[in-house]
Formats: C-alpha cells, structure tokens, sequence
C-alpha cells in the first residue's frame, strides 16, 4: 500500500460548531462515523470529510480549523452555505436518501441540486486530489458521493479506490426512476471494489447496472467497456469489546446506578435513532400506545426511553416528523400517564458514550423498528451491551442487521400488532431464552466486528486490484500504428483476417439491423484494391447475408465460422462434407426456450442453430441461457457438436467447425509475411490462436484474451484499415 490510507465521506467523525465565537469539535452522530471511527484510528491514514460547519461560519478560521482537525488526523473540506443546501440537505437528502429508502413519495428531482451534487463532488475529489498519490488507497464511503469514484479514476488512474454505501441500494424498480441513474451508476463503477451491507442489496445493484448501462456480471464481477470490478457484502459490524465491556467501567457504572435510581422497578423499552422517517420512531410509538391499551396491566410497570438524536434538521420532513413525535409523546403521556409514572421519557439530543451504554445496559426491550436501514448498528450495540439473560431485541426484517440477528424478535414494521405482540413477548421471555438467543447473536457479532469488517473489504479490495491484471492488454498507440503501417507496406504477401459483428460494425438488436454502411463497404473496397494483399472477412453469419452485403466486393468470404468458403472471385465451398442429422434433435429444445423467453428467438445457418436473446430481459434471459446450455451438454454429449456461448448468443454446431481452422486454409496458401487478425468473441479466440508470432492480432473490447493487442471498439480497427490504406 503506497502512502497514507485516505478515507472520504461527507460527514467527518469530528464535527466542529460554533456558538458565541468560539468553536467546538464533538464527535460525529450516526453508525459511519462511530462505526468506521475505531478501524481509522488503527490504520494512521487520513480521513476528508465535511466538518459540519460553513464555509462562512469558518471563514478567517480555516488555518485554525485545518490545525485541529490535522492533530485529529482529520482534513477538512469547506463547503458553502449554498452548496450544503443543495448538495447536503438538497440532492443527498431530498433525492437520494428517501429514494434510496423506498420514500418515492418524499423524493425531490431537481435538476439544480443535481448540480450542486456534482459540484460538490468534484471539491471533494480535488481535495483528495491534494493528498493522494499515482498508486493511493483510497476508500469513498456513502451516498452523498456516489460520483467520486469515476472522478478519482479519472484522474489517478492507477490508485486503488474502494467504495462503500451504507444505506440500502433499492430494487431497479426504485432506482430506475432517478432522472441521472446512468450518472450514478457511471460514477460508482469508477471503483474498483463496491461494498454493500448485504446480498439483497448486491443484487439490486447489479441488475440495476445491467438493466441500465448494459454491464453484465459474474460471481460478483462485473465487466464494463474497459475494466473489471467486484461487487460484494460486507455487513460493518461494531466495536464489540468496547460495548460488550463498558458495563464494568466506572463512568458508565455510576451512569446505570443513578438511571436505575429514577426507573425503580420499573421495565425498561429503549429506542434510540437519529430522529429520521425512515426509522419508524411515530409509528413505534402508536404501537405502544396501543400496546398500553391493550395491555393495561403493564400500566406503571414499563417506561419507554426514548432518544432522538437531532438530524437534517432544515429538510421538511424531518421537521413535520419532529412536531409528530413530540405530539404523540405529549398525546400518551397524557392518556396513560399517573402521579409518579410517565409512559415516556424523552430526549431529544445526541447522548455521550457513557449514557448510551448504560442506557443499553439498562434495558430489557431494545425496539429497532426501522421501515428501512442500511444496517443499523443501535441493534447490534444493544446485542452486544446487553447481559445474556436480561435484554431482548425486537428488530424490523427492514433493517440490514436482520439478515445477522436473526435470533432476536423479527418483526415487519408496518404490521403494527406484530410490533405489540412482539413487545409483550419481549417483556415476558424467560431469562433462559434469553440467553440462548442472545449468546448466538454476541458470538457472531464478536467474531465479525468492524476491525474484521474493514480488514476483508480491504482485503478484496487488493484482490480485484490483482487479479485486473490479468485483464491488462497493449492499447493501440501512435507509435504502433506507425509500425503496423510500415511493416504492412514493406511486405510481399499480405493477408487480413477480420471478423464482421462487434469487430467492424456495432451491434445491433437483430443481426439482419447490423448492415455495412458505405464508409465500411468503401474500406473495404480500396483494401482489395492493394496489390498482394488479401482480405479474409471470417463471420459466424450465413453465407447468404454475407453473399448479399458483400459479394460485389472482391473478399475472401467465410461463413458459418468456417463451414462454408468463398475465395474472391470464386464460388461457394465448403472446407469438407459436414451432417445435419443433429439439427432435428436441437432445434425443438431451443424453440421450447425461445418460446418461454419473450424476445429470444432461433437463427438458423446451414450448419448450425443459434439462440439469440439479446432482445430479452437480461435477467430472465441469463437464467434461461443457462438452463438452455446445460439442457444442450446434455443432449450433445454423444454427439460431436459444441455448444458455445457468444455475446448474448449460444450457438450449436460440429465440433470441427471454427475460426482458425478456417484461417489457416489461407495461411497454408502462401507465406504472408503481413498478418492482421481482427476479432471481439470467443469464437475470434481460436482465429488468434493459430496466428504466427509475427502477426498483429487485436481483441476489440475488453475481456482476457489470446490477441496481442486491444482495440476499444469498431471505429477503432477502422481507423487501423484507414491507416493501412493511405
Ligand atoms: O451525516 P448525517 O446526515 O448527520 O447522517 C448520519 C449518518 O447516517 C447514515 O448512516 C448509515 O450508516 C450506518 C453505518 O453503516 C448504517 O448502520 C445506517 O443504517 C445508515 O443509515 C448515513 O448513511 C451516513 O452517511 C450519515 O453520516
Ligand atoms: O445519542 C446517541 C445516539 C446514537 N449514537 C450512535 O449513532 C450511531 C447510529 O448508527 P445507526 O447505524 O444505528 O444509524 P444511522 O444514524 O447511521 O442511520 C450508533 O453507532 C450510536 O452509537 C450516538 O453516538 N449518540
């Protein structure tokens, strides 16, 4: 790892405010900052964030902002006044955050706080810009900025960036309505590795990559224009020992001794979140209230703890959430409430460590109630503060940490008497139960705490980071395309072979759609025309369409990835007699496939039969391409035929019948002391190989491949003809 690890997030774990003049440095509220807070510290890199405050109110401050922050290992980056209302309060939480959490309805598009957000972006990526060099580990982390990655790739282009999101990545149904979801998915793919807090959520994004840009994956790997990146979940975790130990320290000793004082024998129901729509504090406490109703015998026997913790304090709904909260605090204390009990005790701020644990310590409900959570580490602090056979979790199924807790009362939050049940059967658990369950969950959350959580993502994140090499191709410079020029020039013999879809046109949605347009058709003209030069264009197509886009041009034809030959000026021919008894057995197979896959449909070739499904719905059509390949091994395993997979094709045909066998029917012709060989797929794989050393082979597109070099795309090989023929 070169230099200093830097991590970015918009909030720094240090918030600085300033109140009579004078400022303030507290800790950040919310899991990312105290979560992420312990691995930093470890790692002695630098964490850039936003401190919290104006660049107005710092102004004439900074060098003595930057100072303090900098003994904190802390780099500020100021924003202004205008841009944190748009960028911070604007698009990150009126657009992203309530889209991103299934609020549709409280979503926001503006088309200037999109603005705002990527302006914002970009100061972020200039300031790691000021403390990153060429090979840097950096880690970008949440929602607020998504489009960092593919900036800093941009610019460091060799730098290790990792990224993690921290709230839910929603179901493409959600994400597909964000007017800049391309932006989005562009900026993130910068990285190299994307870390989610759980599967459901790698799911999501990966079809909502391939459904969108068009980027499909495999295992976790997803392949895009020019790179490789991995996808994965990482659920963070806590700093175990420090919560699971906090009862014997004296601070927080004295803390549950004097909160005891007040609750007597009272039960305890704790509730503690960043005061946030999405965590379902109103209707958590209308379940109390009617759980009071419903069982008035824990009248004067329980009190709800419960603690707001001020957050995004100028967007609407948090304000309208506010006033209901403390109406409906207002409303049950008044219905329920007696001389010496009140059903709720509320406080609305952020608590230091030493009540919070002893808060946790105390309780014997923790109710977790979100309508949906990235994670929510609240949980898994209780879990882990908690005595085994005193405290009992009821967790929302909506909430990240449910797929790690499942021991704890699970609950669907808008199903409100689940929620009442649920509390009473909390209330009422035998300590044994208790214990069973408890211990489970604090044994998984001690092995994966969040040292180990950061550990693995870096881990993967050097993995990828190696195993892309192996992706690593020699680009088309200048320099070689002087070379090729050259060495074309100067030779006697010459020969080209290049492959047609994908190599010298774009695809198309049906193939008939990918027809040569006159620049190509001219290309190819004035290619023939060269004395001593042969044209060999070697295509999986038929020979009919071929005959007809290209028979007027004097070029070696070869159709059906070799089966059928026509040397320029000459007639069809095939290289030897091939059987087309198989097709009868095939073919029903693939129908019966095509039929079930809207939009997939059968190409039939002389000498093989292809299913296309390019047209389909990627995801039910990838599943069906494999159910289609293995249907296919199985029934061709006696028979000498091979069933390969193309890009959104999988062809059947004779085992004997490819590329390369047809190209050196040419090779063994004469001595070509030039050689081109041209191609994007695997069937191009086996044209590479058995090219002479001496000969240019290109992949076009990227992907690991036998060719020596790679173009990008077809405008690019057409560029390397254009040289050849000038
Ligand atoms: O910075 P704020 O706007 O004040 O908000 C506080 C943080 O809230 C969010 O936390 C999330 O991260 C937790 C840890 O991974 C996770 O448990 C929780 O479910 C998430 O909501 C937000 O993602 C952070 O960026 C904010 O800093
Ligand atoms: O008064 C409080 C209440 C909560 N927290 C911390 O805030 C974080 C909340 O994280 P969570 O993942 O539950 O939700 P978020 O607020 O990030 O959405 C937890 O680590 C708590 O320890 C805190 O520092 N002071």
């Amino acid at each position: 790892m070169a230099g200093r690890m830097i991590i970015v997030s918009n909030r720094l774990p240090v918030t600085v405010t300033k109140r009579e003049g004078k400022f303030f440095f507290n800790p950040s509220a919310g899991g990312l900052a105290t979560g992420l807070g312990s691995f930093y510290r470890e790692t002695g890199g630098v964490w850039l964030g936003w401190p919290g405050i104006s660049l107005e109110s710092a102004r004439g401050h900074e060098e003595d902002i930057i100072t303090k922050l900098g003994e904190l290992s802390c780099k500020p980056v100021f924003l202004s006044k205008r841009l944190i209302e748009k960028y911070y309060y604007g698009f990150s939480n009126k657009t992203l955050w309530p889209l991103f959490h299934y609020f549709l309805q409280y979503a926001v598009f503006d088309q200037k706080f999109w603005e705002s957000y990527r302006r914002a972006n970009r100061l972020f990526c200039e300031a790691v810009l000021e403390v990153a060099e060429p090979d840097s580990t950096i880690w970008v982390h949440d929602y607020q900025l998504l489009l960092l990655p593919q900036m800093l790739r941009e610019k460091l282009p060799q730098a290790t960036i990792g990224f993690f999101l921290h709230i839910p990545f929603p179901s493409y149904e959600i994400f597909r309505v964000l007017p800049w979801r391309e932006e989005i998915l562009k900026g993130l793919l910068g990285a190299d590795l994307i870390g989610f807090h759980t599967y459901d959520y790698v799911r999501h994004f990966i079809s909502s990559v391939r459904r969108i840009l068009g980027f499909e994956h495999s295992l976790g790997i997803i392949t895009t224009e020019d790179r490789v990146l991995r996808v994965d979940a990482f659920p963070m975790g806590i700093d175990y020992e420090k919560f699971a130990y906090a009862p014997e320290k004296k601070e927080v000793r004295q803390e549950i001794k004097r909160i005891k004082r007040r609750t007597g024998n009272r039960k305890v129901i704790l509730s503690v979140d960043r005061l946030d729509y999405t965590k379902g504090i109103a209707e958590r406490l209308k379940a109390y209230d009617q759980f009071l109703e419903k069982y008035p015998s824990y009248k004067e026997k329980v009190v709800l703890i419960l603690v707001a913790v001020p957050s995004r304090t100028r967007v609407e709904h948090y304000m309208l959430l506010k006033k209901e909260v403390d109406e409906l605090i207002g409303r049950i204390n008044g219905r329920h409430g007696a001389f010496g009990w009140t059903p709720v005790w509320y406080l609305y701020r952020s608590l230091p460590f030493h009540t919070l644990a002893a808060l946790y310590h105390i309780a014997d409900v923790a109710l977790v109630t979100p309508f949906r959570d990235g994670m929510n580490l609240i949980a898994k602090e209780y879990v882990a503060t908690t005595s085994a056979d005193h405290g009992m979790l009821v967790l929302s199924e909506m909430a990240g940490a449910a797929s790690e807790l499942g021991e704890a009362i699970i609950i669907n939050p808008y199903n409100f008497s689940q929620m009442i049940e649920a509390l009473r059967e909390a209330l009422e658990m035998a300590p044994e139960e208790k214990s069973l369950r408890n211990y489970l969950m604090k044994n998984r959350l001690r092995r994966y705490n969040v040292n180990r959580w950061a550990h693995e993502f870096m881990e993967k994140l050097y993995e990828i980071k190696e195993a892309q090499q192996a992706f690593v191709a020699t680009n088309i410079t200048k320099e070689l395309l002087k070379e090729i020029k050259e060495n074309f020039d100067k030779a006697a013999e010459r020969i080209e072979f290049l492959d047609y879809d994908g190599t010298l046109v774009n695809f198309a949605g049906r193939p008939e759609a990918a027809r040569p347009d006159e620049d190509l058709l001219n290309l190819l003209r004035k290619l023939t025309e060269i004395p001593k030069n042969e044209v060999v264009l070697i295509s999986g197509r038929d020979k009919d369409t071929l005959e007809a886009w290209f028979g007027n041009i004097p070029l070696n034809l070869v159709a059906e990835h070799g089966v059928w030959i026509k040397e320029a000026r000459g007639e069809w021919q095939m290289i030897e007699a091939i059987s087309l008894d198989w097709k009868e057995a095939i073919r029903p197979v693939m129908e019966n496939f095509a039929d079930i896959t809207p939009g997939a449909f059968i190409e039939e070739k002389d000498y093989a039969l292809v299913w296309h499904y390019r047209k389909a719905d990627p995801e039910l059509s990838a599943q069906r391409a494999r159910e289609l390949k293995e249907a296919l091994f199985d029934i061709t395993q006696n028979l000498d035929l091979m069933v390969l997979e193309g890009n959104k094709v999988i062809e059947v045909k004779p085992v004997n019948i490819n590329k390369g066998r047809a190209a050196k029917y040419f090779l063994e012709k004469k001595n070509f002391d030039f050689i081109l060989a041209v191609g994007d797929d695997w069937t191009d794989e086996d044209l590479f190989e058995v090219m002479p050393e001496h000969a240019y082979t290109i992949k076009v597109g990227f992907g690991v491949s036998r060719a020596r070099y790679r173009a990008k795309n077809p405008q690019e090989v057409r560029k390397i003809l254009k040289t050849l023929v000038t």
